[in-house]
Order: structure tokens, then sequence, then C-alpha cells
């Protein structure tokens, strides 16, 4: 008999994800992070010994990562896609996976996720966020500014439509779908001026060379959640083998911020496809959420601001509770700091919820003071 190098040696991390080179990016490389975790929890936790398990190389990771691929009906027959629910079919059919209990975990583009919390899952783990900025990719790496009167940008989001007639109500917005390279094929074909993309996907999949004009996130307010990863589990009664892993890499400004962000679009009961940009930076020990509502011709914009706690350090092995909000300094943003906070939390829906509470008070707070504002008229609905 040999002994393993780590507790999880020759495990598999089964991983759902859809099939698009986005998706088989993101949850790559949020797999690989939980596993390279997990290695590390092993040996630093005490397991001196150095022999592997038999069968494996000696330069095998303690844990392996099985990408599943689940080919979804909106994959299939992408005209269809409006007819079958629109985007939440990806979701719902990557879920069914953790419902099957044939994955382990699954990644989603956290903007992408319903607002409705689903009792029989978790958010396990919120990763430290991408750049949450959109991006202009134009054809000869002209800004916004610089774009010709009436040039054609493409893009399939209501909300950057509104956002790019507000600043220039002369060009001509274009609705197009697809995925990243297809958004972008139209620009190096010639058919359109620009594409607005989000820069965390550009990013992640290695593209940030095609970007002309990063759009400053404080002006040209994001999508809620827009660059933020959600990891979503089974709501196992067990605490998972695996759960170290996912609390090395969950980052609770990173947590707090989309939790406030898709208060923010829940409070207004809009969709993903309404004109609605939330986004919410560290500043200091507190969080600074900013919400927008966009008329949907860009004639009219609302805009609120609210500052919320950023709590410190939570219990860290018991998972009891939390400290004074603040209490961590300027360490509040720290990596290390989230992920202890949610070892400790991170099987526990109640502590979770307690922490989230804030953001979610002051995203609903900021929704509830935008409708006084007038939003549902200036989104189209009264
Ligand atoms: N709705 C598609 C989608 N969902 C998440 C991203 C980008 C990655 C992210 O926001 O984290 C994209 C593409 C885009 O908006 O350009």
């Amino acid at each position: 008999m040999t002994t393993p190098a780590s507790p999880h040696a020759g495990r598999v991390l089964r991983v759902g994800t859809r099939g698009s080179a986005l998706a088989l990016a993101q949850s790559g490389q949020v797999a690989d992070a939980v596993a390279a975790a997990l290695a590390a929890s092993g040996s630093a936790s005490g397991s001196t010994a150095s022999t592997v398990p038999q069968g494996f190389p000696e330069s095998a990771p303690a844990v392996a990562v099985e990408l599943v691929r689940i080919r979804t009906e909106g994959d299939v027959n992408r005209a269809a896609l409006a007819s079958i629910g629109g985007t939440g079919v990806f979701v719902t059919a990557v879920r069914q996976a953790l419902r099957d209990g044939t994955v382990d975990l699954v990644v989603h583009s956290a903007k992408d996720l319903p607002t409705a919390p689903e009792s029989d899952l978790r958010l396990a783990a919120v990763p430290a966020r991408e750049d949450p900025a959109d991006a202009l990719c134009s054809k000869d790496g002209r800004g916004l500014a610089e774009l010709a009167p009436g040039a054609r940008i493409g893009t399939g989001s209501p909300r950057r439509a509104a956002q790019l007639l507000a600043r220039r109500p002369d060009l001509e917005v274009v609705p197009i779908r697809g995925n990243v390279d297809t958004r972008l094929g139209y620009v190096d074909s010639g058919e359109l001026d620009a594409v607005l993309l989000a820069a965390a996907g550009l990013r992640r999949l290695g593209r940030a060379e095609r970007i002309s004009q990063r759009l400053d996130p404080s002006e040209f307010v994001p999508a809620p959640a827009q660059g933020a990863l959600a990891v979503e589990t089974a709501a196992h009664p067990e605490v998972p083998w695996y759960q170290t892993g996912l609390a090395a890499i969950d980052d609770l400004p990173t947590r707090l911020a989309a939790a406030a962000e898709r208060a923010v679009l829940a409070g207004l009961e809009a969709g993903c496809s309404a004109p609605v940009s939330a986004l919410a930076v560290p500043d200091g020990d507190m969080l600074l959420l900013t919400a927008q509502v966009t008329a949907p011709d860009g004639s009219a914009q609302l805009t609120r601001q609210l500052r919320f706690p950023l709590p410190g350090t939570v219990a860290g092995r018991d998972g009891t509770g939390v400290d004074e909000p603040g209490s961590a300094g300027a360490d509040g943003a720290d990596n290390a700091d989230g992920a202890a906070g949610i070892a400790g939390t991170g099987v526990d829906p109640t502590a979770i919820a307690a922490l989230e509470a804030p953001a979610v008070a002051a995203g609903l707070e900021l929704a509830s003071g935008l409708l006084a504002d007038g939003a549902a008229g200036l989104m189209g609905r009264t």
C-alpha cells in the first residue's frame, strides 16, 4: 500500500459545462483552481507523505478534473432559443446535471443566473471578479467618440444598446446573437463597425487584444454581476469532499458585490434583458453600489448610489458568525480573508444568507429608490 500525498489523491472532480468556448474556458479555469487548492490543502494540512498512489505519475495532480459537456436544446437549435425560454434554458440544463448527481459542480456566468434562489442548490463559491467593464471592439481600433456618424454597432443586449444611444444617438444599433467569436467575426468581415462585449469574456478567452476601448464601468455601468462567476453545487446535507477547494476560491467582496447587484435587478423585477446596470466596487471597508436604468432609446437615464459595509473576517472554522462590519480595515478586500470566511460558512445556507443580507438590502433599497424616481416608466413598463 502507498500513502497518498493528498487526502484527495486520485479523486475526480466532475464539472458540468456547456460546450461554448467561453463556458469551457470558465469551467476549466475554475475546476483547475479548485483542484489545485485541494492538492495544496492536502500537503499544507500536515500530510507529508511523498509517495504517490500506484498508477499515478509523480507529477500527477492530486485531484483530477473531468469536464462533463452538457448539450442543451439552445445549443442545438439557436434559432428556437426564444421560443424554448430564452437563455435561461442553458442554466436549467446544467442545473439538471447537478440535480441528477452526474456532476459535482457547475460554473455559471453570474450575470446569466436568474435572481430567484433555488432551495435544492447552493451558490458554493464566487471567485474573484474579472474586469466587469464592457468593451468596444471596433474595426480600426476606434473608441466610441471616434466612430463615424451613423456607424453600425452590434449588440444583443438592450442595456448596451440603450447606453450606447445615450452617448451617441446617431449610432445604428444592430441586434446580433451568437458566441464571442461569431460576434467578433461581424467586425472582421466589415459587416459591422464595432461590437460591444464583456471585457471579462474576452480576457478569459485570451482575446483581450481585440478590445479597442474599455468603457469606464463607473460611467458605462455594466450588467449586474458581469465579470463574476457563480459556482453552484447541489445542497447536500453533508460537507462534500471538495469543500475546502471551493472555500479557497471564494472571494467575499465579489460574492457581496454580485449579491447587491443582482438584488437591484430583483428589486426592479427586471430580467437579464432589461436596460438595468449595477456595479459594486470596494471603497475602503465599504462597497460602493451604483445602479442605473436607461430608457431603451437612450433618451433618459436614472442613477443612484449607496455604500454598504464589507464585513471583515468571519468566524473561520466553526462558521458561527460575522465580525463587526469593517473590522478587517484595509485587509477587507483580501482574497484569503474571504476564503477563510466562507470556509466556515460554505455549507451553511443560514450563515451565508446572514453574510449576504446587508448587500441584498442595499440592492433592494437602490431598486426602490429608482422605482420612486420613475424607473418602471423608463424601462417601458408603467
Ligand atoms: N450573456 C452572454 C454572456 N454571459 C457572460 C458573458 C461574459 C462574461 C462575464 O460577464 O462574466 C457573456 C458574453 C458577453 O456579454 O459579452
